[in-house]
């Protein structure tokens, strides 16, 4: 069977979950999406939209929305999209038995140091994995704008099935099988968006922020070849790719987070009451951790670290410049 009558389920309904479920369902077909607000299943069902999480996009008919996790049962593959830290939960009340699944979020497991595959291999150990990740803004992939991700799965025939099914007009997977490689992009260039957000709204100017996109890509390629990435994927959409986009727009949420942060306001009042998330504020620490058990310095993390905990921005700023000189290479 080619991938193009594979049968798919969505899991999470915010923002990113109803656009894969609209890239999902182009060519009018069926997609079960679960949501965990009632309001947002009766929403898509009935009117066609997510007004809590992706307000003004029409969405396809034939997206059907479940509060019912067991709805999703006998599928051919689930886009796994709700948050990193509720992906184990929120799996093992999953009949996922062998289904494909895909992991669309960007973020390491905070009690665990777990990669999501790596907590899925815990909680779904029959499942084959996947991973989707690139410079996606989930706005403007629900409205059909060109978008382009890493689509990465050890297995060959998986792999193309799913990247079938998924391509559409607008939409191009590109095939990897270094499945940890995506995931590490995805996950650390969320910290790196929220430093770049910090130098925007402290004013540091455009040379900051160049210097600190292409430092923190240093950061990103250091723990990711210690945890067994290749360089490749990294320097491709779901690294390099993706940093880009989230240092560069308010439109992303860990971006936004740093603004705030750089204009001196308290983490926890950015934080507090949000029903978006940002998920380098839950990265951020755990990343700290993940790279001290592989011996790698991630400068820039570590300063997000200490602003997410409430250090002043100008002492995280001074002490960031006040670093011993060093090789570019290192
Ligand atoms: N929004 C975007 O443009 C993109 C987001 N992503 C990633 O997708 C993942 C999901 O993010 P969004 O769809 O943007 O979410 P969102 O910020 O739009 O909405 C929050 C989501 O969290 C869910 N949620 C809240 N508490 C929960 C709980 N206790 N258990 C399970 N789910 C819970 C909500 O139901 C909702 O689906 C994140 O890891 C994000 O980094 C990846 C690419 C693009
Ligand atoms: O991952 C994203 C775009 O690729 C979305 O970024 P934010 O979560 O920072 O909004």
């Amino acid at each position: 069977m080619t991938g193009r009558g594979m049968k798919i389920g969505v899991i999470g309904a915010g923002a990113w979950g109803t656009a894969l479920a609209q890239v999902a369902a182009q060519g009018e077909r069926e997609v079960m999406l679960w949501a965990r607000e009632p309001e947002v299943v009766t929403a898509v069902n009935r009117g066609h939209e997510n007004p809590l999480f992706l307000a003004g996009v029409p969405l396809s008919p034939t997206i059907r929305a479940t509060g019912s996790l067991g709805d999703l049962a006998g599928l051919d593959a689930l886009l796994v999209v709700v948050p990193a830290q509720h992906v184990r939960a929120i799996l093992a009340e999953t009949p996922v038995d062998g289904t494909p699944l895909v992991l669309c979020a960007k973020g390491i497991e905070a009690k665990t140091r777990l990669l999501i595959s790596e907590v899925v291999r815990e909680v779904a150990p029959a499942a084959p994995i996947a991973v989707i990740s690139g410079p996606t803004f989930a706005h403007e992939v629900a409205a059909g704008l060109p978008a382009a991700v890493t689509l990465a799965c050890e297995a060959a025939a998986l792999r193309t099935r799913l990247a079938e099914r998924l391509a559409g007009p607008a939409f191009r997977p590109y095939a990897s099988s270094d499945v940890i490689g995506a995931e590490i992009g995805g996950a650390v260039k969320n910290v790196l968006a929220i430093a770049c957000g910090v130098v925007e709204g402290a004013g540091l100017g455009q040379n900051a922020r160049a210097a600190l996109i292409a430092r923190g890509f240093a950061e990103m390629t250091r723990f990711g070849l210690a945890r067994g990435a290749r360089a490749e994927t990294l320097a491709g959409l779901s690294g390099l790719g993706d940093l880009v986009l989230t240092c560069s727009s308010v439109s992303s949420r860990n971006f936004s987070l740093g603004v705030g942060l750089g204009r001196g306001k308290a983490a926890a009042d950015l934080l507090a009451d949000r029903k978006t998330v940002a998920e380098g504020a839950f990265t951020a620490p755990v990343l700290r951790e993940a790279a001290a058990d592989v011996g790698v310095d991630m400068p820039v993390a570590e300063a997000v670290c200490a602003l997410l905990g409430g250090a002043a921005v100008r002492g995280v700023i001074d002490d960031l410049l006040a670093r011993p000189l060093r090789d570019e290479a290192h």
